[in-house]
């Protein structure tokens, strides 16, 4: 298979990177953040989740975030939500397009979201109602597709099962997430494959976490899958935090660099988003994940 010509980014930095960092961030840090990204050029942001702040800290303050942040026409701008309460809080606050998580581990679903998986897509179903009826598209996540924390190994079929749910449910795409980076090139094609029996690839997207450095490796195998949706975090940022040791997703720098050597288009300018990416980490106190933006640094002395 070619490659594809074009791939999309889902930058996810200020929520899936943020909901990790111990350093607590202000709004207007958080705020400073999605604009820096937007006028880099990413197209799509996943700003914040309305989710419980007593489960995820790090979140709390979303709606302000949402409220103080400058919309830039042609960039959505997204959250996360869990349950109807969370979609009636993110439309509250203006949010343009709302993601929902699953896991294909029961173990995992219970620990992030306190259900089991059938009983996560059961609450799932008023928020797609009220979402269809509004007219806001909702994004589908599965976790763990190559992996769980607590299970280990993770059967393709139940991925696709749980995909395929989400899908029938009305979510245009479904994001495969392996949560804790244990993913290898091989895995990730085999998984893609059987997804692929049910869901058309255009419809799949990948979300790599970088914990053993396979991420870019399996964002490759994924493109040779005709999967050309990825999900990323500037400077690496995050983890998760119901996976102990889980490293950041693949850093944003990192995968343009790679698109653009492969002559595959993201419309991302990689010095303003390297920029962004020193202005956030500055702030956390912490070392840039982006292997690019290390190498950008130090050839700068
Ligand atoms: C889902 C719940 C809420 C269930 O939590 P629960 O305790 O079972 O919920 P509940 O319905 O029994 O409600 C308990 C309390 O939570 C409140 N509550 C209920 N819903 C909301 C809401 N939407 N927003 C704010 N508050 C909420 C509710 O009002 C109540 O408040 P109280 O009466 O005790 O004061 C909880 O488990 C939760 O918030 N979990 C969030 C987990 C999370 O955000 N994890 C990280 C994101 S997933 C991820 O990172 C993976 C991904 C997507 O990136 C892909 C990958 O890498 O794999």
């Amino acid at each position: 298979m070619s490659l594809p010509q074009r791939v999309r980014l889902v930058e996810v930095g200020p929520r899936d990177g943020l909901q990790n960092e111990k350093l607590p961030i202000s709004v207007a840090d958080k705020v400073r953040l999605v604009d820096d990204l937007s006028a880099a050029g990413l197209s799509y942001i996943e700003v914040g989740s309305f989710v419980s702040p007593k489960w995820v800290p790090q979140m709390a303050g979303s709606a302000e975030v949402f409220a103080q942040i400058q919309r830039k026409p042609g960039v959505t701008y997204a959250a996360l939500t869990p349950n109807l309460q969370g979609f009636t809080a993110a439309l509250e606050a203006g949010v343009q397009e709302v993601a929902v998580f699953a896991a294909a581990s029961e173990s995992f679903s219970q620990k992030n979201i306190n259900c089991s998986i059938a009983e996560s897509l059961q609450r799932f179903a008023p928020l797609m109602d009220a979402a269809r009826q509004k007219g806001i598209r909702v994004r589908g996540y599965v976790s763990c597709v190559l992996g769980c924390p607590y299970e280990g190994d993770i059967a393709p079929a139940q991925v696709a099962q749980v995909a395929r749910e989400l899908l029938a449910m009305g979510c245009y795409e479904i994001s495969l997430g392996d949560t804790i980076g244990v993913g290898t090139p091989g895995k990730t094609r085999q998984l893609i494959d059987v997804v692929a029996q049910d869901i058309p690839r255009e419809r799949l997207a990948g979300h790599f976490h970088d914990t053993y450095g396979q991420a870019l490796a399996n964002i490759y195998a994924s493109l040779l899958e005709g999967v050309a949706v990825f999900d990323s975090s500037v400077a690496g940022l995050g983890g998760c935090p119901y996976a102990r040791g889980a490293s950041g997703n693949v850093a944003s720098e990192d995968v343009i660099f790679m698109l653009q050597g492969l002559g595959i288009e993201t419309g991302v300018d990689l010095e303003q988003l390297f920029a962004a990416g020193e202005h956030i980490c500055a702030l956390l106190g912490r070392q840039n994940g982006s292997r690019v933006a290390q190498a950008l640094a130090a050839a700068r002395g």
